[in-house]
């Protein structure tokens, strides 16, 4: 019996949106603090959304390059992951980890097969593994691009190692990302919204739906 896929729908800033993720069956859902990202959260709406959310769905907080300072604060509000994904070294990882007391999944970005490479020096270190498309040059932000990557770089990757594949997923891609690359979980954020940041209901409940009916 395969294990059962994770969707997470990441990038949540309302309670609307959360209720919606969670009616239309999401596993995980993501909250990030990242000025620069149209789906910034500060820290008291995340402490309200995963006050919400505590037992009805895993919640995630994404944080990118965090001091202590900041992986305290949130550990604080007790999520049940904190996404790093910025380009926290595989030792700042493990610290992070040891710190916080919560499980930690680490972003890494693929966009060449030397990328691919270095996911075995988190797997051990890191809960959970999350491959987004890496960003281009000059990107005012390390995720939520909505850029996809060559998932055939991914046949170089060890099978034992468990991922979430993200990057560029829409609700008319995921079904075939799932049955070509066959990851433990996907994560989208740019593909279900309207616009830069809003979220749309009709595209989360697509996303998932198609996703449970690609495994
Ligand atoms: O979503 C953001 O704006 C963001 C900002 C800064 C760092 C990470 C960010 N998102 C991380 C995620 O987990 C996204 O879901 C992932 O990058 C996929 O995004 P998309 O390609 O838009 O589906």
């Amino acid at each position: 019996m395969a294990d059962p896929l994770i969707i997470k729908i990441c990038g949540i800033k309302t309670t609307e949106i959360l209720e919606t993720a969670i009616e239309a069956g999401a596993d995980m859902v993501g909250f990030v603090h990242f000025t620069r990202s149209p789906r910034h959260a500060s820290v008291d709406a995340i402490a309200d959304l995963i006050s919400q959310a505590r037992g009805r769905v895993e919640t995630c907080v994404l944080l990118v390059n965090p001091d202590n300072s900041s992986v305290a604060e949130f550990a604080a509000l007790g999520p049940d992951w904190i996404q790093l994904h910025g380009p926290e070294s595989a030792h700042r990882v493990e610290a992070i980890r040891a710190e916080a007391g919560v499980e930690i999944m680490k972003a890494l970005p693929i966009g060449s097969a030397e990328d691919v490479g270095h996911v075995a020096d988190f797997v051990d270190i890191a809960d959970r593994i999350l491959l987004d498309a890496k960003p281009p040059k000059g990107a005012d932000r390390p995720g939520g691009l909505g850029d996809t990557f060559d998932w055939a770089l991914l046949k170089a990757l060890d099978p034992s190692i468990p991922f979430m594949l993200s990057g560029g997923l829409t609700p008319e891609t995921v079904a075939e990302a799932i049955k070509t690359v066959r990851p433990f979980g996907v994560d989208v954020s740019s593909g279900v919204e309207s616009a830069p940041g809003v979220k749309d209901k009709a595209l989360i409940e697509a996303f998932i739906r198609n996703a449970r009916a690609a495994v």
